[in-house]
């Protein structure tokens, strides 16, 4: 089997406080993988540790077999992240804002051109493009902060939240952009909206308290839980000390 990612017993401790907890599991390539729990599970921190933007206490994870503590440039080229926050400049444009990260990738002047109007053509950003992305709606901010992520063509993407605040159509307009970016590249998602993670996510992995708590397609964990819809599910999960 070709994972994408593969984590074992990779821990963080802040002070004396452990928020992710030996965590061992693995996730397919081309796979669209969801990490659910409760505000403070470890979700964030953890995907904070597959970026390389925070270093483990104890354990160790791959990228694409590279080892996230001694191949960082490695994993840093192979992958991108779109933040809980989203991370455009707001007084550039929506064609700037591409621009600048094409830049940063190191791309030539003529590579920056033909991918931000990749991402502009991808993106639909065409009737937006020359204007401010403060001035963008919240949908479309959303949108921006994918593009720049995918600017350098990851072959790994974090979405943290990527629909928080945003209304149905908007989320529902985010998923199937998503949807399409699946196969192509490895997601690994994070999200409180469990009808998101049932409509996207090929598996699920439900933390607390910085532990796995489960690992399953959505039909698996509602097996296990011997439960008829997913709320009950993930509450389930997320409640009781051991699963039936
Ligand atoms: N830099 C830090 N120093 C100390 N504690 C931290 C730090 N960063 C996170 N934590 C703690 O680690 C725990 C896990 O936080 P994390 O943000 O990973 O959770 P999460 O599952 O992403 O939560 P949310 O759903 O609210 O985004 C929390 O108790 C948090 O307070």
């Amino acid at each position: 089997m070709d994972y994408a990612i593969s984590m074992n017993h990779l821990t963080k401790k802040y002070n004396e406080k452990t928020v992710v907890d030996e965590v061992s599991f693995s996730i397919k390539k081309g796979e669209l993988f969801g990490l659910l729990g409760v505000n403070g599970a470890g979700k964030t921190t953890l995907i904070k540790m597959l970026c390389c933007l925070i270093s483990p206490t104890n354990g160790q994870a791959s990228i694409l077999g590279y080892d996230i503590k001694k191949n960082q440039e490695q994993v840093k080229e192979i992958i991108a992240v779109s933040p809980q926050e989203t991370a455009i400049a707001p007084n550039l444009t929506v064609r700037e804002n591409l621009e600048l990260m094409a830049g940063i990738h190191g791309y030539t002047k003529k590579e920056v051109k033909e991918k931000t109007a990749n991402m502009i053509a991808n993106f639909s950003l065409r009737p937006y493009e020359n204007q401010k992305s403060k001035k963008l709606s919240g949908g479309w901010q959303r949108k921006l902060s994918i593009a720049l992520a995918l600017i350098s063509e990851p072959e790994i993407l974090f979405l943290d939240e990527p629909t928080l605040g945003l209304d149905i159509l908007g989320r529902r307009e985010l998923w199937a952009l998503i949807e399409k970016l699946k196969e192509k590249t490895t997601i690994v998602l994070t999200t409180h909206y469990l009808e998101e993670a049932e409509a996207l996510c090929d598996r699920i992995c439900v933390m607390r308290d910085g532990q796995v708590k489960a690992i399953g397609t959505v039909e698996e964990l509602m097996f296990m839980t011997n439960t008829e819809n997913f709320e009950d599910t993930f509450v389930k999960i997320v409640t009781k000390e051991e699963l039936v």
